[in-house]
Formats: structure tokens, sequence, C-alpha cells
């Protein structure tokens, strides 16, 4: 049943990541995702990829091996991984099935959501309350609660839901919030001419998707997010799907947030602990270079 879940997770994760198209409903005029190609196109890419990036699935059982006696913390991204990607953010619902995975993992194994959005947005989407929820690119995580203050207390503290559970809050981005809320609000001015260009609070972190942009505007649509950033020397520019996400400098991506999650769950140094991340964008890389880093394959 354990296995199970986690190959569902994986079967499902991998079935978005190889999807032979990220487009999800059609959108009429010549838009950012648009690329014309036929089925013989897309399964010749396909049958590349694959050559590159051999299915996890079909060795499930192997990678399951060093699982062996092992305590299994999963790590997951939401976007792409856990729901597909679809043409309105707002709209990236998990599928029941999906749901029903998740819990079951969640219910057996230390589970952690780690995503560029904000942290109530996702929960607002998965609503387990098993999981533990790491918004911003990791600047914002819901964590075990800590008896001990972490080294980072000063961006730390510990609360309570309405339930009555305990969990400590960490956001090591704390004071870039005023520099955010006024970017925000320059960018949602600034963009607001550019059809299909939209504007996505992620609290600690912006989002500029451009999915629905007309090719001829998006040249524009940067330059606008670089002559915004440059009135904000401390914040930087990345990129996902579609998209420009402007994040505070800081020195803490997703990688930092997997290891705080772990050395928090207790698991840090502990040759006993076997971690799992799923994801699929370029922002989940800093997660794998800490598996990379610790060599734990
Ligand atoms: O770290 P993640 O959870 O993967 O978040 C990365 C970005 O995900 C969302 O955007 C992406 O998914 C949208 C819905 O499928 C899609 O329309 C968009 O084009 C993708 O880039 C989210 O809206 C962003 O804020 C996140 O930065």
């Amino acid at each position: 049943m354990v296995k199970q879940s986690i190959w569902w997770l994986y079967r499902m994760g991998l079935k978005k990541l190889l999807s032979k198209s990220q487009i999800v409903q059609p959108i009429s005029g010549k838009i950012q995702e648009v690329e014309p190609s036929g089925p013989d196109t897309e399964d010749e890419k396909y049958i590349s990829w694959l050559k590159e990036h051999p299915c996890a699935l079909a060795s499930f059982h192997q990678m399951m091996k060093p699982a062996k006696g092992k305590q299994i913390v999963v790590f997951l991204d939401y976007d792409g991984t856990l729901s597909p990607i679809v043409n309105d953010p707002n709209r990236a619902f998990m599928t029941d099935p999906m749901r029903s995975a998740l819990n079951d993992v969640a219910r057996r194994f230390p589970t952690a959501i780690i995503s560029g959005r904000s942290r109530d947005k996702v929960y607002a989407f998965v609503k387990l309350d098993d999981v533990y929820y790491a918004g911003s690119h990791g600047m914002d995580i819901m964590g075990p609660p800590l008896q001990v203050k972490y080294h980072h207390d000063k961006y730390q503290i510990n609360a309570q839901d309405e339930k009555g559970k305990e969990f400590t809050i960490f956001q090591p981005a704390q004071e870039y919030l005023p520099s955010i809320e006024k970017m925000l609000k320059e960018l949602k001015t600034r963009t607001c001419n550019i059809t299909g260009a939209f504007v996505e609070d992620n609290r600690f972190c912006i989002s500029v998707h451009y999915r629905h942009v007309l090719e001829e505007d998006y040249e524009a649509l940067e330059q606008i997010v670089w002559s915004v950033l440059s009135d904000y020397p401390c914040f930087h520019m990345t990129r996902g799907k579609k998209v420009m996400e402007i994040r505070p400098s800081i020195k803490w991506n997703k990688g930092d947030a997997l290891e705080y999650l772990l050395d928090t769950l207790g698991f840090s140094n502990s040759s006993n602990v076997l971690p799992f991340y799923l994801g699929d964008d370029k922002t989940d890389e800093d997660a794998f270079k800490v598996f990379i880093q610790n060599s734990i394959y």
C-alpha cells in the first residue's frame, strides 16, 4: 500500500513531466505557449527526451531497495507535479485521486510540499493537514513545532491552528515584505496594458505570468519587469514555465527549505533517512543540488 502510494505519486508526476504538451485548454491567438508541431514531431521529441531521461518507474523496485529499513521523507513541488500545468494559475486544482494518494503518503511518511506559490494558496489547493507546507520557494515554511529555537530564531514563531495543532512558522525574508508590496503594486499598474499578463502575489515573491501574452508583447513585458527590478537592487529574477519570478536576493531557496525541514524534523545527518523529492521546474533543481551535495540518490 505504502509503495503503491509512492508509485502512484511518481506515475502522476512523471506523466505530467512527460506529457506531450503543457497546454491544457486551447487559447486563440499566437501566444507564448504555442509550439506548432504535429503528433509525429511530438512523438520524436518524446522518444529522444526519454533516452536522456529514463523513466524512474521502469526501475521502481530497484529504486526502492535503498529505502529498506530507512525512514522515507517525501518532498513535493506543487505546480506541474501534484497538479497539471494549466492556463489559469488560479485554477491549478489537484485531482481527488492525487489528493487521496498524497494523503496516504503523508499518513505514513513525513511529507512536505515546497512551492513557488504562497503557502496559503498551496494549502487552499491541497487541503491536507498532515502535510508540511513551504511557500514562496521555501521562504515561508510551516514546519513541525520546535521546542528548542532553531538557529535562525529571529525569523521563527511558534503558533497553533484553530484545531489546536502546533507548528512553527519560519520566514527568512520578512524584512522584504514592504518592498514586495510596493513592487507588486507597480508591476500590476505598469503591466495592465499588456494583454494576457498576470501578476501573482506569492507573498515573499512575485510571479509575472506571460503564458497568455502575445509574442510581440513579450519584450515590452520583460522590459517593465527589468525596469521595476532596477529600483530594487535587493531582488532578482528567476524563470519558470512561462513565468518570471521576482525574489529577494537572500541565500534561501527550495534546497535550503528542504534542509531546514529535514533538520527540524530531526533527520539531519542521519544515515537512516531517505528523502524523496519530486519536482518539474527549474527552481526544484536547488533541492536536487542538496541531494547531490550530500550524495543522496
Ligand atoms: O514551485 P511550483 O509549485 O512549481 O510553482 C512555480 C510556479 O507555479 C505556478 O505557475 C505555473 O503553473 C501555472 C498553473 O498550471 C501555469 O499557468 C504557469 O504558466 C506556470 O508557470 C504559479 O502560478 C507560479 O506563481 C509559481 O511561481
